[in-house]
């Protein structure tokens, strides 16, 4: 079975520097590491975790990075989340002392299946939508379920019609 992705009612438009704040502050929220330790790694989940994870990563002064695909939409509609690209295997383990960063949590399937993956991984976002939301760890910011959140990657800086010329 699969799910429509759009239309959405409302629209969450993100600059890069709303993402930059939003992703310094989830950093500052995980700075206290693993209840025993220190964390051993910044995993993205690509593509959207790219930019977040970076940014958390240089803020924690985390070198070692890696990076975990998971598909779990087809253009408009998603399908059951498979695992394109896997993190090196040696460093994840159970996923202790890891943290898995990405933009954000809608359905919770992506989550889902890097948890399964990952138990003990700990798992962050940036936005999150109530669905997903038990599938996150730490996230800064929620929104409704029908908000498409529209990250800086996807936009371009384009005119608008003054507001008394529009139709
Ligand atoms: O909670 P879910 O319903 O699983 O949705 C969240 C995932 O969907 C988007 O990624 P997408 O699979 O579109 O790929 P992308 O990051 O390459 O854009 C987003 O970046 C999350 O990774
Ligand atoms: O709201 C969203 N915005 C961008 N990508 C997404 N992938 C799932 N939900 C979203
Ligand atoms: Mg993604």
């Amino acid at each position: 079975m699969s799910t429509t992705r759009l239309p959405h009612e409302k629209g969450f438009h993100v600059s890069w520097d709303q993402l930059h704040r939003d992703a310094r502050a989830l950093a500052w929220r995980l700075d206290d590491g693993p209840a025993d330790g220190a964390w051993r790694g910044v995993v993205a989940i690509t593509r959207g975790g790219m930019a977040p994870a970076m940014i958390v990563a240089r803020e924690l002064d985390i070198r070692t990075v890696d990076t975990i695909s998971v598909k779990s939409y087809n253009h408009q509609t998603q399908a059951a989340a498979q695992v394109l690209k896997s993190p090196d295997a040696d460093l994840m383990g159970d996923g202790h002392g890891i943290l898995i960063v990405d933009d954000l949590v809608d359905s919770g399937k992506t989550l889902e299946l890097v948890r399964e993956l990952y138990p003990r991984a700990h798992c962050a976002t940036i936005y999150a939508k109530p669905k997903g939301r038990g599938m996150v760890d730490t996230f800064i910011t929620e929104v409704s379920q029908d908000t498409w959140i529209f990250f800086p990657w996807d936009m371009a800086l384009q005119y608008v019609e003054p507001y008394r010329g529009r139709d």
